[in-house]
Formats: C-alpha cells, structure tokens, sequence
C-alpha cells in the first residue's frame, strides 16, 4: 500500500487499532468506479456540445436578443436541478470578472412561498404561479428537470409559455415530457440513465450557454 493511502487511512481511523480487513479492496474499486465515471462524464459533455452546438447558439442568440430588450431570466427546478436553478440566477446576476451582469432570479429558494403554495394549493403550481407573478412576454423561462417529466416544471414551463416568455428546457434521460412538442421553444437533453451523470453535464450546457449569450451581446456570435 502506498505511503499517501497510508496516510489516508490513518486519517479516516485514527481510533482504530485495526482497520477493516477489505479496505485496500474498498479503495480498488472506488479508485475504478471514480475513473469510469470521470472517462462517461468528460465524453458526455464533449458529446453534448458538439451535438447541442447550433441549437445552443440559435438559443443564445435569442436570449441575448431577450436581455438586450429588457428581459428577465427566471430558472427552476426541484432537487438538485433546484440548485442548479439557484447557479444558473447567480451566474447571470454575478458573473466572473469582466463580464456583463444580467437580470435572472430563482424560483427555487423562498421557502416561505413553496411551503404556502405547497399546502394550500398544491406543489405543481410553485413555479407557475411565480411565473405569472413576475414573468412578462420577452422574458426567459430556464427550467432544468432530469426526468423531463416533473409536473411542477412542467406547468411552469406551460405558464411561461402562455405568458409570451422564451422558454428553455434541459432535461435528462430521452427528455421526457419535456421533448413532447410545443413545451419549449430549445430543448437540450443529456442522453444518460445516470441521474448524475445527467446533472454534472447539465452545468456544462447551462455554463456554454451563458458564455454564448455574453458573447451574443457582445456582438461576437
Ligand atoms: O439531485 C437529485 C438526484 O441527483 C435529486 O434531488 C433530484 O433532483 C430529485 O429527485 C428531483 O425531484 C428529480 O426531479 P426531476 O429532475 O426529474 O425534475
């Protein structure tokens, strides 16, 4: 065993006289599994943006047209894709150095009104109803579902819709209700049955897509 797992091991069981007899098994196949993970992920965010690349630019090109003329981005999801909701606002509002801050909010992070609307009308209507609060035609409707299928965000996306609002679905698995026709104007699907592998590429398109709106807006695309 090597002097760094020594070490490793050291730290996971200080209190230990002796540690479990299958560990250096344990680590082996950890150190596989880690390796294959890494080698799907990196071949599925390369697969995505090469597939996804004109539609990811035909997309960018109409959000940027949306934030030149004022407009809103909303973002939402549930679970993870609700923090990925709360990234995508972010990114927008405060991006790195140099670039251009953007009006995008999050529908996922008021707990007051989810637990409202969750208890007292229902949990399919948290989005819609924010959606019909705050969203004006011309805005942008982000939402980030890996089933395709949650009704929440459906009927925030069919809210968005009707509203007159650019809307955006990234989805998982073969996109699910999501790809039906007429839910969203641009659909990007992750083409994976592993709900990780599925969230770890959907930062990569959302973070592509920001990057070609700021070029967008600079003119550059
Ligand atoms: O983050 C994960 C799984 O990695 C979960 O929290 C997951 O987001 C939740 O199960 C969501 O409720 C799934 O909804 P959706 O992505 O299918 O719309």
């Amino acid at each position: 065993m090597s002097t760094r797992v020594e070490g490793a091991l050291g730290a996971l069981y200080p209190f230990l006289d002796e540690r479990p007899a299958d560990v250096d098994a344990v680590l082996a196949a950890v150190a596989a599994s880690t390796a294959a993970k890494a080698a799907e992920i990196v071949a599925l965010r390369g697969s995505l943006v090469a597939e996804h690349g004109q539609r990811l630019v035909d997309c960018a090109r109409r959000c940027a047209a949306a934030f030149a003329a004022g407009g809103t981005l909303f973002a939402f999801g549930n679970g993870g894709s609700s923090t990925d909701a709360q990234d995508v606002a972010q990114l927008f509002l405060h991006p790195p150095k140099a670039a251009r801050p953007l009006p995008a909010i999050s529908l996922t992070h008021d707990v007051a009104l989810i637990t409202a609307l969750s208890n007292d009308v229902g949990f399919d209507v948290v989005f819609a109803r924010q959606v019909a609060a705050f969203g004006r035609a011309g805005d942008i409707a982000v939402a980030l579902s890996t089933s395709g299928g949650s009704a929440n965000v459906l009927r925030g996306l069919a809210e968005a819709a009707q509203r007159g609002l650019v809307t955006v679905g990234i989805a998982g698995y073969d996109g699910g209700r999501m790809a039906e026709p007429d839910v969203v104007d641009h659909l990007f699907v992750v083409p994976s049955a592993s709900v990780h592998r599925v969230q770890e590429a959907q930062t990569t398109l959302y973070h592509v897509l920001w990057e070609l709106i700021q070029q967008a807006l600079a003119g550059e695309l």
